[in-house]
């Protein structure tokens, strides 16, 4: 693994890109045509990318109750107890969330103005299942959904060769309830429900990780009117360490990331040369005992250890980056934390792996990549909700703001503008004549 060391400022920006999570031009064709294939030829179209992507052969492409009510039987005991564990932290943390009650303020005498959260009607739900069944990312889906009242949930993820859903999707969909299962993944699942076919609804908005043909598709339809949650694409961990951090906490910790898929990215930034030096060994002897090495191998070699100065080096260089997910594995740790400006979720102290919040502390793991933990937030409540505005006016209300917006409109040359009040400020004055 690539140890680079105290690289030069004008370096920095170049370093923060991210190896292979860019979306190439290849990527883009493929999915604007499997967008618009989808979008022409509906349940057709999505029969065919899965007979080629997944290998099955689907009659139906809606998973009927009788296969979820079979899935509560067939997942087993213990993991039911931790998809229900797990779930109740994450719906503790996200009805926290949710707005307690409607804003009213009075600008003006008689000018009332409100504010009122209405949930997404139909929300569309994509979970990753090329590589592993992310089960956990239904309850980090559909559970705030639930909790916003969002009116229908459907959600879309990849069959396994045999046309199955796993059934601990089937399960957390159930527990967290999710209204429709469809057995479709990748590109054609987003296209399907952004446009809707025979058998998928169309959703006001989708939202969950992917790959970057997920994430590209999500991308490409939020531009032909479907909204989207944010970019989440292939996942991310920054790491700051200082010669106190457990090396091997460190290197699983890497690893795990290194586990989502070959475009995965681990960073460690440090100001111990000694800690730098010494990570790769810990992290190849860890390594050996993992089973998906050759993946894992892959993610690695984009990955990187950077060698910085100081701690101020350190925290500028993380916000530059802004990455999915940060660990502060350093003696400062909740110092370091309080200057975090960009960043998807951060993890305090020794004791707090992303496997936790990817799982079962209660925060959301669905997360910005690629830098756009800049500008966007993660999952949570906001997401499913839109504020709605209302105002109302008395006849005091008119005489409170009437002239200001005769005055703005007129100054605008917008004279019907001006018309709509001066026709009301005339009616006010005539029924107190
Ligand atoms: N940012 C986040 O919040 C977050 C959370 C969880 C997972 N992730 C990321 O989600 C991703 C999951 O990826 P995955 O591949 O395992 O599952 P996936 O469900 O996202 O993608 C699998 C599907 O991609 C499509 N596909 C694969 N190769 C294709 C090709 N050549 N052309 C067109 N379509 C193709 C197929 O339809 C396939 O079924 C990982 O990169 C992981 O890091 C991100
Ligand atoms: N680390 C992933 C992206 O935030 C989420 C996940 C699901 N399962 C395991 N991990
Ligand atoms: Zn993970």
């Amino acid at each position: 693994m690539q140890i680079i060391k105290y690289p030069a400022r004008a370096d920095w920006e170049p370093l923060t890109r991210r190896a292979l999570a860019e979306q190439s031009a290849t990527v883009a064709e493929a999915v604007s045509a499997i967008i618009n294939n989808v979008r022409s030829r509906g349940d057709r179209a999505l029969r065919e990318y899965e007979q080629k992507f997944t290998g099955a052969m689907l009659e139906s492409l809606l998973v009927t109750d009788e296969e979820i009510e079979k899935a509560e039987s067939t997942t087993a005991t213990g993991l039911k107890q931790a998809i229900d564990a797990a779930a109740a932290n994450i719906e503790l943390f996200h009805a926290a969330q949710k707005p307690r009650q409607e804003l009213v303020v009075e600008t003006a005498p008689g000018v009332i103005c409100r504010q009122k959260a209405v949930p997404v009607q139909r929300a569309g739900l994509y979970v990753p299942g090329g590589n592993s069944p992310l089960f956990s990312t239904v309850l980090m889906l559909a559970i705030p959904a639930r909790i916003a009242g969002c009116r229908h949930v459907e959600l879309c993820t990849p069959p396994a060769a045999d046309g199955s859903v796993h059934p601990a999707i089937l399960y957390a969909a159930k527990r967290a309830g999710v209204h429709a299962v469809y057995r479709t993944g990748g590109a054609q699942a987003i296209a399907a429900m952004a446009f809707g076919t025979e058998t998928v609804g169309r959703a006001d908005k989708i939202f969950g990780p992917g790959n970057r043909f997920v994430t590209e598709a999500k991308q490409q339809v939020s531009l032909l009117g479907t909204a989207i949650d944010m970019p989440a694409g292939p996942s991310e961990v920054m790491v700051i360490a200082d010669g106190t951090a457990n090396a091997q906490f460190v290197a699983a910790d890497f690893l795990s990331q290194a586990e989502h898929g070959p475009d995965s990215q681990s960073i460690l930034l440090t100001a111990d040369e000694g800690f730098a030096e010494s990570l790769p060994e810990v992290i190849s002897s860890l390594l050996a005992q993992m089973p998906r090495r050759e993946m894992m191998e892959k993610s690695l070699s984009h990955s990187r250890i950077i060698l910085l100065h100081n701690d101020n080096e350190i925290m500028e260089f993380s916000n530059l980056y802004a990455p999915e997910h940060l660990i502060i594995n350093h003696s400062r740790a909740a110092e370091l934390a309080a200057e975090v400006t960009n960043a998807g979720s951060v993890f305090i102290g020794p004791w707090s792996p992303e496997s936790a919040g990817d799982y079962a502390s209660g925060t959301n793991h669905t997360l910005p990549t690629s830098g756009h933990a800049r500008a966007y937030s993660g999952v949570n409540i906001d997401a499913f909700m839109k504020k709605i505005t209302f105002q109302q006016l008395s006849p005091l209300g008119i005489r409170s703001i009437g002239r200001t917006v005769e005055v703005m409109a007129e100054n605008e040359d917008l004279a019907a503008h001006k018309l709509a009040m001066t026709l009301r400020i005339e009616a006010v004055n005539n029924q107190t004549k």
